[in-house]
């Protein structure tokens, strides 16, 4: 049986609220879109409900799912639940989950010609975990949009197995996910990725493909 402690999904459930808000705000998450989760233990993860305002959440939409993505609370989960669970599977590390759909995210995965989006030379890489210097490169492979989820996931995972985890991935047309060892970092991580992201298609503007 897969069990949580309540003041951990209550903390949780907060946190994702408050980031919701910061993110809707930003202009990341509209429309009901981008999706949210921190993990409670080695089972199961706090996560957004499916259609819900990001910039309105409360505690009632967040619900509890574990790696199947089964509801362990009421609620409706995001339909990108599997996108969540299969990065808490594969990795212990890994303590948050943020999906968000960012203009600037959305235009450039639609127009990067590469299955993969490799930078380097920006300081800024090294807010992301690990990360020491500019000199490195840093590859986000962009994936074709795809409403079969699960599909979706398994080839998240097999790419992962391939090119290693990295710290991010596109969606063309829809948006990004990156992941950390805990909310904190993961936020840090989303304003790492995009601002890259922005500067790539300032770049792309200033001297087209
Ligand atoms: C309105 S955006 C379409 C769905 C989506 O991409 C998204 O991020 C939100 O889905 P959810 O089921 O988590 O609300
Ligand atoms: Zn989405």
């Amino acid at each position: 049986m897969t069990v949580f402690n309540p003041q951990d999904f209550a903390r949780a459930a907060q946190a994702l609220g408050d980031t919701g808000r910061i993110l809707y705000q930003r202009g990341w998450s509209p429309a009901t879109s981008s999706n949210y989760s921190v993990r409670l233990n080695d089972q199961c993860c706090a996560l957004t409900s499916s259609g819900k305002h990001k910039g309105e959440l409360t505690p009632a939409d967040i619900l509890v799912v574990d790696w199947q993505g089964q509801p362990l609370t009421n609620g409706k989960p995001s339909a990108e639940t599997l996108l969540h669970t299969q990065l808490y599977q594969r990795d212990a590390g890994i303590g948050a989950v943020l999906h968000t759909h960012s203009p600037v995210a959305v235009v450039l995965s639609q127009i990067w010609p590469q299955e993969q989006l490799s930078i380097s030379g920006w300081e800024l890489q090294k807010a992301f975990a690990g990360e020491t210097t500019h000199e490195a490169t840093l590859n986000f492979p962009l994936f074709a949009n795809d409403q079969d989820i699960a599909r979706l996931a398994a080839q998240v995972e097999a790419t992962m197995q391939q090119q290693g985890q990295g710290h991010a991935y596109l969606i063309r047309g829809h948006g990004v996910y990156t992941w950390g060892k805990d909310l904190t970092e993961c936020f840090r991580h989303l304003e790492a990725l995009e601002n890259l992201l922005g500067y790539q298609l300032e770049l792309l503007k200033l001297r087209p493909l």
